[in-house]
């Protein structure tokens, strides 16, 4: 399992290693004892599968609020998407700063989104599929977003054209609009 940090402390790329045949191949898209062995204990409880139909589809920025927090565990089951983790921990050095991974079914690379961040996705492929496992239920009452054009953000999300969004999403509030639901838990200065 490969392990790659980002400028945003918890938030990791992982690469499982995959076998290729002249069948195909194989992979363990997850195995918790190897994140462990990493120092990665998460209880996931349920996976999400979603499938966008056309290429520029954005879904995010999304979170859900404690005590129904999530830590998500995002890979890409058919086609490529950019990933996007962005820290909304008060107190954190790097809050409002964002990190976007591309993904792909080929590359078979993964993102760890840890509880505190914002987490959205823009397909690069139509038919595009996303697979993501989270460490806690789904809390309708505690979905909630932010706009993923949101200018204190900054998000450079390589699009050619307006996003296909949801309703939701097209909707959402700036981050300077949300409550402080996240505090950073690190050393401050
Ligand atoms: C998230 C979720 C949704 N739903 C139902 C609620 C709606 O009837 C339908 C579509 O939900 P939504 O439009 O919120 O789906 P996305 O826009 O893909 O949202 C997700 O995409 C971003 C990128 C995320 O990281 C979150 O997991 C999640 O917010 O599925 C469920 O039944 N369970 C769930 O866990």
């Amino acid at each position: 399992m490969e392990i790659e940090q980002t400028p945003l402390s918890g938030v990791v790329i992982l690469t499982p290693p995959r076998f290729r045949d002249h069948r195909g191949s194989f992979s363990e898209s997850w195995n918790r004892q190897r994140l462990a062995d990493l120092g990665i204990d998460i209880d996931f409880v349920q996976d999400n599968h979603s499938l966008s139909h056309e290429a520029g589809t954005l879904r995010g920025l999304h979170f859900q609020t404690p005590p129904h927090a999530q830590a998500k565990l995002v890979r890409c089951g058919r086609g490529a998407l950019f990933d996007v983790a962005v820290d909304i921990r008060h107190g954190s050095p790097t809050y409002g700063h964002w990190v976007g991974v591309e993904l792909s079914f080929d590359d078979g690379r993964q993102l760890l989104v840890p509880e505190g961040f914002l987490h959205g996705f823009v397909t690069r492929q139509a038919d595009t599929e996303i697979i993501y496992k989270c460490s806690n239920y789904y809390a309708p009452d505690c979905d909630a977003a932010v706009r993923y054009d949101d200018p204190d953000i900054g998000i450079d999300w390589g699009l050619e054209a307006s996003p296909v969004l949801s309703e939701k999403d097209a909707a959402a509030p700036r981050l300077r609009d949300l409550p402080a639901y996240f505090e950073w838990e690190g050393e401050r200065d």
